[in-house]
């Protein structure tokens, strides 16, 4: 498993970053990622984006306009491609919203994709072991996630699926997909990618792992919508619905807030990206505290 530089361009005083691996969650494709680092030593912690559909690990780097707010506030930021490319499956390249560019961060189960779309399994465990590998000054033990659309939703369940672990400090997203088994485009995936089909996609579902109790921990998530998302009015996003389950459960630490005239693009992204990862930015310095916290009173036991 190595991990070598494709280019590297300087950005905000730090350096953007674009690498590539060999991937064994992709049955051993090359994939790309891009990594910015803020000017200074670090290491820093580590904010990643997932895109949505049709995206790339170039969309977010290049349209979000998260480099800024990040090297002011000190945070490295991992865009991660949307699924494997060019395994050969029947049927992978048929439509925009499912297989290439389409991946929904989960593991396969289905025969024709189970050993090639292994999202979850890249990027809760071999991201970050090529990351460290990258010898760039990151700090692993500081992670969050944030996406947009079927990223929103990967960014919600990649969360909710470790919380116990600890594994992101929090979770931010754009017009996530909060409730897949009931849209068309999670039903479409999940009866493509899982063998159980929708009913297995309830395992990969934010809203459903609220309302299983699988999701065990203080929840710290933050969303945002617009209301003029033409998905969000065709019934993709379905914030409502993570919202009631929220609410119904009296869990605390979600907000989620629909934005006047905003539509799904990147020029909405790019309106609260500041905001987001300022928001990352306090959660940071709280897992700062709540690690020494740890560490000093581990050292008194
Ligand atoms: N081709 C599609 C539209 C695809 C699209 O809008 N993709 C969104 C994400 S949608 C949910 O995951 C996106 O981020 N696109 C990239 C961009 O630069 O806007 C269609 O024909 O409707």
């Amino acid at each position: 498993m190595s991990v070598s530089t494709i280019k590297s361009n300087k950005c905000f005083g730090g350096q953007l970053i674009k690498l590539s691996a060999k991937a064994e969650s992709y049955n051993g494709l090359e994939t790309k990622f891009n990594v910015f680092v803020p000017e200074g030593k670090g290491p820093f912690p580590v904010l990643y984006y997932l895109a949505g559909l049709t995206c790339d690990e170039d969309t977010g780097a290049t349209k979000g306009m998260f480099e800024g707010p990040a090297a002011a506030h000190g945070i490295a930021l991992v865009f991660p491609d949307t699924s494997p490319r060019g395994a050969g499956i029947a049927g992978e390249d048929a439509d925009w919203d499912f297989g290439t560019g389409a991946g929904f961060y989960l593991d396969a189960t289905a025969p024709a994709y189970a050993s090639h779309y292994r999202g979850f399994t890249y990027l809760t465990q071999e991201l970050p072991e090529l990351l460290k590998k990258s010898g760039l000054p990151l700090d692993l033990n500081r992670q969050s996630i944030m996406g947009h659309s079927m990223g929103g939703h990967g960014a919600l369940v990649l969360y909710l699926k470790t919380l116990a672990l600890g594994k992101y400090a929090s979770c931010s997203a754009f017009a996530p997909i909060t409730n897949p088994t009931l849209c068309p485009w999670g039903t479409k995936a999940f009866a493509g990618y899982l063998k159980g089909g929708v009913e297995e996609g309830k395992e990969w579902d934010a809203t459903e792992l609220l309302r299983s109790g699988q999701a065990k921990g203080e929840l710290r998530i933050r969303f945002d919508w617009g209301s003029a998302d033409n998905f969000f009015q065709a019934g993709q996003l379905l914030p409502e619905n993570f919202l009631g389950e929220v609410k119904s459960l009296g869990v605390g630490g979600v907000v989620g807030t629909q934005r006047e005239g905003y539509d799904h693009s990147y020029y909405f992204i790019m309106s609260f990206a500041a905001e987001h990862v300022a928001c990352e930015s306090e959660f940071f310095a709280c897992c700062l505290i709540q690690c020494s916290q740890r560490s000093q009173s581990t050292q008194s036991t």
